[in-house]
C-alpha cells in the first residue's frame, strides 16, 4: 500500500451527461456492496462542450477523457469509469486500464418514431448520426438513405428525433438500455449487418499505473471473457492506428475457449469502399486475443484497408 492513499474511500471522477453518471453510480455501487466508501467527482469534458461538430474534426476521442485524468494526476479522485468505446487505444503514460467490466449489449439499435426496421425506412428518409462507421456501414444497407450529422448525448440525439429532425437514429443499444430507453428500439442490428464499435457495450475503469493498490480493489469487478473480446478488438484498432477520424469496426465473440473475431474498415475518402476481415482462434489470455486482433488488422490491410 502507498502512503498517503485511504484504500478504504474513492473518488470516481466522472463526466455529467446522464449516461457518464449512470455508469459511475454503477460502478460506486459495486464498489460500496464491497464494502468501500465512494463519492462522485463530476466534470465537464471538452467533448461535452464541442456539439456542432463531428468528433473526428475536432481531435477525437481523447477529449471526453482528458480532464478526468489531469482529476486522477492531481489526486482529486482516485477513478475515471469510461464508455470503453470512447477510450483511445492508447493510454498517456502513467495511465492504465486497470478493469473492464462485464459488457452490456454490444449492438447497435435503430430508433424511428414511424418505422420498424431499416429496410422499412421509405426511400431516401434521413437517417442521423456522426460516426464515421455507422455512416459507411448503414450506406453498404441502403445506400439511398440521406445521412445527416447528429451529436450530443444520447438524451439530445433522441430530443433532435423526436423534433422531426431525422426519420430514424443509430444508437449503442448499451446505452438507450442503461438509461431505461430500451423502449424505443426499434431494431437491433446483427453484428452482421452493423458491426459495433471496438469495446462497445462495455465499461472501462482508468487509474494512475501507480496506484496498484487500487487496481487491487477493482479486481474483483471485471469480467475476463470481456477482456479478451475487447483486447482482440482494440488490437484491431491500434494495428490500424485507429481513431475517430477512420470508419473501423471491431467485435468478438467468445464461448469460454474460442474467440471469433470479425472487423470492417470503410475509406473515408472513397464511399463505398468496405473491407471485411474475420479471424478465430483458441485463446487463453489478452497477448493472444491481442494477436488474433493484428492479424484480423494485417487481412483489413491486405484487402486495401490503410
Ligand atoms: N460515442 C458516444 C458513446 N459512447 C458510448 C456510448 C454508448 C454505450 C457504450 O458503447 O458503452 C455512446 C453513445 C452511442 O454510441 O450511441
Amino acid at each position: 500500500m502507498q502512503a498517503g492513499y485511504d484504500v478504504s474511500q474513492f473518488t470516481i471522477a466522472t463526466r455529467e451527461s446522464r449516461l457518464a453518471l449512470w455508469q459511475a453510480e454503477h460502478v460506486k455501487a459495486l464498489l460500496e456492496q464491497r464494502g468501500h466508501e465512494v463519492a462522485l467527482l463530476g466534470m465537464t469534458t471538452r467533448g461535452d462542450q464541442i456539439l456542432d461538430r463531428s468528433l473526428s474534426k475536432v481531435g477525437g476521442k481523447g477529449l471526453f477523457v482528458k480532464e478526468l485524468e489531469l482529476a486522477l494526476e492531481e489526486g482529486r479522485a482516485d477513478l475515471a469509469v469510461h464508455s470503453l468505446k470512447d477510450v483511445p487505444m492508447e493510454l498517456p503514460g502513467g495511465f492504465a486500464l486497470a478493469c473492464v467490466l462485464e459488457r452490456e449489449d454490444p449492438r447497435d439499435a435503430l430508433v424511428s418514431p414511424h418505422h420498424d426496421s431499416l429496410s422499412a425506412l421509405p426511400q431516401g428518409s434521413v437517417v442521423g448520426t456522426s460516426s464515421l462507421r455507422r455512416i459507411v456501414l448503414l450506406r453498404a444497407l441502403r445506400p439511398d438513405l440521406r445521412i445527416e450529422p447528429l451529436r450530443g448525448n444520447l438524451d439530445t440525439r433522441l430530443r433532435k428525433l423526436d423534433d422531426g429532425q431525422y426519420d430514424a437514429v443509430v444508437l449503442a443499444a448499451a446505452g438507450l438500455k442503461r438509461l431505461g430507453l430500451a423502449g424505443r428500439i426499434r431494431q437491433l442490428f446483427e453484428p452482421e449487418d452493423m458491426l459495433p464499435a471496438a469495446g462497445q457495450g462495455a465499461l472501462g475503469i482508468e487509474i494512475r499505473s501507480e496506484r496498484s493498490e487500487v487496481a487491487e480493489v477493482l479486481a474483483p469487478l471485471a469480467s475476463q471473457s470481456t477482456w479478451l473480446c475487447v483486447a482482440a478488438e482494440r488490437a484491431v484498432s491500434r494495428a490500424l492506428g485507429g481513431s475517430c477520424s477512420m470508419p473501423l469496426a471491431a467485435h468478438a465473440r467468445f464461448d469460454g475457449e474460442y474467440l471469433q473475431l470479425q472487423a470492417a474498415w470503410g475509406d473515408p475518402e472513397r464511399a463505398g469502399v468496405l473491407v471485411r476481415a474475420r479471424g478465430a482462434d483458441v485463446i487463453a489470455d489478452a497477448e493472444q486475443a491481442a494477436a488474433l486482433g493484428e492479424q484480423v488488422a494485417a487481412r483489413l490491410r491486405a484487402g486495401g484497408a490503410h
